[in-house]
Parts: C-alpha cells; sequence; structure tokens
C-alpha cells in the first residue's frame, strides 16, 4: 500500500482500461505508463495493467477516508435531511448501507443490487466516500446528550451571504475519485439508497486539477489563478494529528479519530478579480501569481519575511494580505487542514460566472481552527472584495470504520 491509505490494484485487462486517463508524456509520475494497445490485445482478457483507474483508497482505517487523501479531479458534496418519522433506528441503517456501498464502490466493485453500470469498465479511479452528522441530526434522532458541543453552531460573519436553504443538514458526504463516471456512480448509488430516510437538502459539484496534467506533481491551482494550499499542515508534522483529529480519549469518545469539517461556497467575484492587475492581485495574496513564492522572494515554500519593508518603507507583504492574516502565527496558533474543490456553476443572468471555491477545511475543534481566521478575514483580508461566502455547513465526521462496522456505529449504537 502506498501512502495515504491508497494502494494500486492490478486490473484485468479490458478495453476499457485501456481507456483510462493517464498522465501527458513525461508527466505520469507516480501513474505506470499504459501498455500498447496491440500489448494489451496480445495478453488477451488476462492482461494486467495499471493506471490511473487502478489507485485505490482504503474504506477500513482509523480515520475516515477523503481527509487526507490527495485532492481529486472530482468532487460531490451532499447534504441530507432524515425524512419525516425516520429516526435513530432508521439513520443506523442508513449509514450500514452507506457504509457497504462506500467499501464496495471504493474497492471497484459494483453497487449491490441493480447497479447502474455508470463506472463499469472503470477502476476505483481513488474513490473515497465520507460521512458527517450536522448538528440538527442529533434532536432528530434523540441523541442530543451525545452532540459535540464543537458542533454548536458557527458565529455570524458580517461577510456572509447564506443562503439556509444550501447550508448545513441532518448528514453529510463528500465523494471524491479522479474519474467523474465513477463519481457519479458513487454519488447516484448513495442518493438512492437513502430513498424513504432521507431526501437531498442541497449538493454541489466541484472539481481540481486532474493527476497528470502537469509535468510534475504540483500544488493546484484555484479559479483565481492562485497556487492553492502551499502551507496547508503535513501529515508529516509533529503536531499534524493534534491539529486535524479528535484524540483517541476524546470527548465525546465516538468522535475519536474524527474530525470536523467546515464547508463554504465562496463565490469568487471573477470580473473585478481580472480587472486588477497581476501586481496587485499579489498584493491581495502576498504570495507570486507564478510560482507561490512569497513577495519576500525564494521558491513556494520559502518562509515569508513578515517584517521585510521595501524601499517604500511599507512592509512588502501588506498587514491586510490573506496569506500573512491566515497563518497560525497570527491566530492563536489556529490551523486547518484546507481540501477545497473549485466549481462553475454557469454565468447569471449579468453574465458573471458562478464559480468560486467549494472551501473544504478539516480540524480537530472549529473554534482552534476555521473560527478564530475567518473572524481575523472578516475584519479585514484584501481578498474579501472580490469573494463572497454563499453556503456554509459544520459537520461532525466520525473516526474510520473498523473492518465488520459500518461508520458512525459507535454513536448510533453506543
Ligand atoms: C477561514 C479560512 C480561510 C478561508 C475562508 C479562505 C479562503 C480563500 N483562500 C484563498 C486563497 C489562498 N489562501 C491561502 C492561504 C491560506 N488560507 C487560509 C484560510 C482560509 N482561506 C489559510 C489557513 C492559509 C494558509 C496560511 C499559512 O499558514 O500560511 C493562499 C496562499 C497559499 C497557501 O498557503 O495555500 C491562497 C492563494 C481563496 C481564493 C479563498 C476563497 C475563495
Ligand atoms: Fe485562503
Amino acid at each position: 500500500m502506498a501512502d495515504n491509505g491508497i494502494s494500486r490494484r492490478r486490473l484485468i485487462g479490458t478495453a476499457g482500461a485501456t481507456g483510462l486517463a493517464l498522465g501527458a508524456a513525461g508527466g505520469a509520475v507516480g501513474y505506470a505508463a499504459a501498455p500498447s494497445d496491440a500489448a494489451a490485445d496480445s495478453a488477451g482478457s488476462k492482461a494486467q495493467l495499471a493506471s490511473l483507474g487502478a489507485d485505490q483508497v482504503m474504506f477500513h482505517g482509523k480515520h475516515q477516508p477523503g481527509i487526507t487523501t490527495p485532492l481529486q479531479s472530482r468532487g460531490h458534496l451532499i447534504a441530507f435531511d432524515l425524512a419525516s418519522g425516520a429516526g435513530r433506528k432508521e439513520a443506523a441503517a442508513l449509514l450500514r448501507r452507506w457504509s457497504a456501498t462506500a467499501e464496495r464502490l471504493m474497492a471497484g466493485e459494483s453497487a449491490d443490487g441493480g447497479d447502474t453500470a455508470v463506472a463499469r469498465d472503470a477502476g476505483p479511479s481513488s474513490l473515497s466516500v465520507t460521512f458527517g452528522f450536522g448538528a440538527s441530526f442529533f434532536s432528530r434522532t434523540g441523541l442530543e446528550k451525545q452532540r459535540p458541543s464543537a458542533l454548536d453552531p458557527l458565529p455570524d460573519f458580517s461577510s456572509d451571504h447564506l443562503d439556509k436553504a444550501r447550508s448545513n443538514g441532518d448528514l453529510w458526504v463528500q465523494i471524491g475519485a479522479n474519474d467523474p463516471l465513477v463519481a457519479f456512480h458513487a454519488l447516484r448509488a448513495i442518493q438512492k439508497e437513502a430513498a424513504g430516510t432521507a431526501r437531498v437538502r442541497w449538493q454541489m459539484n466541484g472539481f481540481n486539477r486532474s493527476p497528470g496534467a502537469t509535468a510534475r506533481p504540483m500544488t493546484t491551482r484555484n479559479l483565481m489563478g492562485q497556487v492553492d494550499g502551499t502551507n496547508n499542515p503535513k501529515p508529516s508534522e509533529k503536531d499534524f494529528d493534534k491539529r486535524i483529529f479528535v484524540p483517541s480519549d476524546g470527548d465525546p469518545s465516538w468522535m475519536a479519530g474524527g474530525s470536523y469539517v467546515v464547508v463554504r461556497r465562496i463565490r469568487m467575484l471573477l470580473d473585478d478579480w481580472e480587472e486588477l492587475g497581476t501586481k496587485a492581485q499579489e498584493a491581495v495574496i502576498g504570495r507570486h501569481k507564478s510560482d507561490g513564492s512569497p513577495l519576500t522572494g525564494g521558491t513556494e515554500t520559502t518562509e515569508p519575511k513578515l517584517d521585510e519593508t521595501g524601499p517604500d518603507g511599507k512592509v512588502v507583504i501588506a498587514a491586510n494580505a490573506h496569506a500573512r492574516i491566515t497563518r497560525p502565527d497570527q491566530n492563536g496558533g489556529a490551523a486547518m487542514l484546507r481540501r477545497p474543490f473549485s466549481y462553475h456553476d454557469g454565468f447569471d443572468g449579468k453574465g458573471e460566472p458562478d464559480a468560486g471555491l467549494l472551501f473544504v477545511c478539516w480540524q480537530a475543534d472549529p473554534m482552534r481552527g476555521f473560527v478564530p481566521v475567518q473572524r481575523k478575514l472578516d475584519r479585514g483580508d484584501a481578498l474579501s472584495e472580490f469573494i463572497r461566502h454563499e453556503a456554509s455547513g459544520l459537520f461532525a465526521v466520525p473516526g474510520g470504520a473498523g473492518k465488520g462496522e459500518y461508520v458512525g456505529q459507535r454513536l448510533l449504537e453506543g
């Protein structure tokens, strides 16, 4: 098994497998080269093909998949509300069904009973399915005593323009995959299995760069063109687990190994942003657009020199630059793992793109992650005149299911 719970299954050769997406020439780092069609043909139906589609994310583990899993190129976020009459028992049965399906689909198998064949011929394609519970789930199921205080509603922020219908929800599911058909197949299976127990409250679709699109693995870019994700906490860092996951003796105990996710649909006001020159755009963030390096020089990973001043006597990285004021050392140590998807939902009546970031961030405690940083941003972030927070959600994402267990079992049967 490779890092992050990903392994590469050897696919039995099929025409579909040879057709799986591979990186551009020279860009297939981490992806095995495809054998030629002739070679595949000659080996017949037993040819063993490795490809992007063969990458598999593990369902079972200490943590749920889709948190430290490398960003996938396709994402669906979907929230459900329990149907009237559905309570704890029905919710438990749903989580059991969903977990079994997630395990099967993440292994590249078909869904049980009436598979739609949408993902047929494809391998697992790094599919991950992640489940969470919103604050309202606990009152609906009589589990108020089990509700973590970390699920207290997020404070209002002055710059919020939130659409309640597209915010929160009893249950939340995140689906990621490196193939759009595999991702849709999982989305449809999850939605169908909810029938009678929960109905869709909202759904959002996102994307990231396709693996292999760049000559070497690189930090992705967002729709403003910025390198985005540079200073994310790294699993190799000593305090990573403490910052992102609830400890094994954490409170409540059913959240051991879990994490809290904040989801914000952040629209980018791209017409205004694109009118700015590159220099002005760089001043807003405090990093160069070309390679993500700090305005004080070096490479993408060089530490910014926050005190450095220019010939005009002013600090080179402005006091309100986004990358300055979001730093843990400017926020009492508050940190989060950002794992967003870009989105584009067409153009509005004025011809402006309805596009931006499905900002998804993970932390052991939102009060030591998203909340203090967003408070700071709300008070004076140079980026704020170019973005609008349009929807919001906060969900408790329990630890990973052990073999034979389903996600949330310790809550629902504890
Ligand atoms: C409340 C948390 C944050 C929101 C909301 C947010 C929105 C947002 N950010 C960008 C683009 C960039 N953000 C960058 C860094 C960065 N942003 C946050 C938090 C929020 N961003 C943090 C914690 C950090 C890292 C700070 C650090 O430790 O140095 C960067 C710089 C590159 C990087 O480190 O990723 C960019 C670019 C957009 C476009 C956006 C809303 C649409
Ligand atoms: Fe940011």
